[in-house]
């Protein structure tokens, strides 16, 4: 029997008996001192752009990637969070709850902004975060060659001092641009690994133990995917 005018659906499978799948989503957020490229690097991987103008984040800004990892689609939902106080103390509590993940940045051309990391790791632990939960390093403004305050030696001393894996990167060099997502998928490769549960969203989604933040590509600096 045809369907009536208005009823008809387009051919393929009848979504209604096909199974629900649930899209998992990682919530990682950015952490750093304001001025470092926290919302620069965050929309080059949920973009794929370097922004021309960026003003300082208040509060936080969410930016969202669905990526497919072996057949998985998975939602990764960026907190672009301040790196002002002002601007972030009423939100510090929503950052870290439920966080799956955490990314550390520092500007590799203000030595500031590197030695702060130890308040932000601080800050990071006083809020429940388990010190299982993955956090890499980022030192970001490569391109700046002739600027770079804070070398790639220390950097790699403290990552590993921290079980934190280290990317050195440039979220405004595209040729780059690889090299920032890797940060993001590394960390949702990981999340995965360890995770083999369905889950819609992040509330209620206790974190999972899993193994060690481990370093690579020592000699280069540079870090690759783990998976
Ligand atoms: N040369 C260079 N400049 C960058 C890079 N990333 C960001 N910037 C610049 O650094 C400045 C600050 O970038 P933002 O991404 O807004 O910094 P933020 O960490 O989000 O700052 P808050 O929101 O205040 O916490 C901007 O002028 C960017 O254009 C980079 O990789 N290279
Ligand atoms: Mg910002």
């Amino acid at each position: 029997m045809a369907a009536g005018r208005g009823g008809e659906r387009p051919p393929g499978p009848d979504p209604a008996l096909e199974p629900y799948v649930q899209t998992r989503i990682f919530k990682i957020i950015v952490i750093g001192d304001s001025n470092v490229g926290k919302t620069c690097l965050t929309f080059r991987f949920c973009g794929g752009t370097f922004p021309g103008k960026t003003e300082a984040t208040i509060g936080v800004d969410f930016r969202e990637k669905t990526v497919e990892i072996e057949g998985e689609r998975i939602k990764v939902q960026v907190w672009d969070t301040a790196g002002q106080e002002r601007f972030r103390k009423s939100m510090v509590e929503h950052y870290y709850r439920n966080v799956h993940a955490v990314v550390f940045v520092y500007d590799v051309t203000k030595m500031s902004s590197f030695t702060n990391l130890k308040t932000w790791i601080e800050e990071c632990n006083g809020h429940a975060v388990p010190p299982l939960v993955p956090r890499v390093l980022v030192g970001n403004k490569c391109d700046l060659k002739d600027l770079i305050q804070v070398p790639s030696s220390l950097a790699l001393k403290f990552a590993d001092a921290h079980n934190m894996l280290l990317f050195e990167t440039s979220a405004k060099d595209p040729q780059e641009s690889q090299n920032v997502d890797a940060i993001f998928m590394c960390l949702v490769c990981r999340l995965k690994a360890q995770r083999s549960l369905p889950c819609r969203d992040t509330e209620g989604w206790p974190a999972q133990p899993q193994p060690h933040a481990r370093r690579l590509d020592e000699a280069s600096g540079k870090s690759s995917c783990p998976c």
